[in-house]
């Protein structure tokens, strides 16, 4: 079975309370961002993984495909399986993508193996696996709160919006970018915002990573910059980063160049 899991982009992020277990309570808007790595898995004579693509830091054993496969078989008998995954997503990027392709493992393995979890079984088994796992099990735009795999609908629709995203080179491990943030009593209420003109988002959509990050990352600041220079009607950091993207709305394509960065990775198209 071969899949394709894309990433995501956080609309607004507000991180407001330091929890007992270590973690913070947040709340977010996500949405799927057609950017997608491949990922085939096949039942085999033995267990195997393969890679090619952007390179994954780590052993085999902790790629969160692997992860995925290991936590169905404590719970089931599944036969051995091949997966190969084309890494295309950039990593640290604050895309999920790792988390992208733990859950697309998920749903691809029930599928599979007609194991039959519904959607909230397999939300409680990709929960296990990180916080950003959950959210592709469904895979549309919601309203994130507590970890950021609790979920309520949000009226938001994106489809057909020039987008462009920016990934600088650069890696931001999810734990240090949440380090450098002092969690805050929330301030805004997102999903009122969001229900407002993307052009209104600028001075009301915020993501706390970026206060925290920019002083550390000069070039996270430039980008945005650029993004705006370039048009958009709103700009922002994605997640933890250290990938900023542009929303473009009213065009059919986001412009080709920003006039930054020369080794840049860069995804231009339609949410
Ligand atoms: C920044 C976001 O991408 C926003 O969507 C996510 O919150 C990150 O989710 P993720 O990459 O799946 O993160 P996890 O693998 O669960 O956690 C990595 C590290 O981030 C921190 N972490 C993560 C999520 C959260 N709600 N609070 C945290 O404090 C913890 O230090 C944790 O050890
Ligand atoms: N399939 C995978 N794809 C990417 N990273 C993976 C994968 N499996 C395991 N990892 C590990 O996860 C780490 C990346 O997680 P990190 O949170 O830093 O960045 P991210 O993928 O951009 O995620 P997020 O958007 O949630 O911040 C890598 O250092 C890598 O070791």
């Amino acid at each position: 079975m071969l899949v394709f899991p894309n990433a995501k982009l956080n609309l607004g992020l507000y991180i407001t309370q330091q929890r007992p277990d270590g973690f913070r309570n947040l709340e977010s808007v996500f949405v799927p961002l057609p950017w997608s790595d491949a990922l085939e898995i096949l039942p085999a004579p033995g267990n195997v993984l393969t890679l090619s693509g952007i390179p994954i830091p780590g052993e085999l054993s902790t790629n969160l495909c692997w992860r995925a496969y290991e936590l169905l078989k404590t719970d089931f008998e599944l036969p051995p399986v091949q997966m190969h995954l084309h890494k295309v997503v950039p990593i640290g990027a604050g895309l999920g993508g790792g988390s992208g392709d733990a859950a697309f493992a998920l749903r691809a393995l029930n599928e599979l193996f007609n194991l039959q979890l519904p959607t909230e079984q397999l939300q409680q088994y990709a929960r296990r696996l990180g916080s950003d796992c959950a959210f592709f099990v469904e895979n549309k735009p919601v309203f994130a709160y507590e970890k950021g795999d609790v979920f309520a609908p949000v009226p938001l629709d994106l489809t057909g919006v020039a987008c462009k995203v920016v990934y600088p080179n650069l890696h931001i491990s999810t734990g240090e970018a949440y380090s450098r943030v002092v969690p805050r009593t929330l301030r805004h209420d997102l999903r009122h915002s969001l229900a407002q003109p993307i052009e209104t988002w600028r001075e009301t959509v915020t993501n706390d990573f970026e206060e925290a990050l920019t002083p550390h990352y000069p070039v996270l600041a430039e980008i945005k910059q650029a993004l705006y220079a370039a048009g958009a009607a709103y700009a922002s950091l994605s997640g933890s980063g250290s990938a900023v993207y542009g929303l473009f709305p009213g065009q059919t394509a986001p412009p080709a160049a920003l006039g930054v960065g020369h080794d840049y990775l860069v995804w231009n198209g339609l949410l």
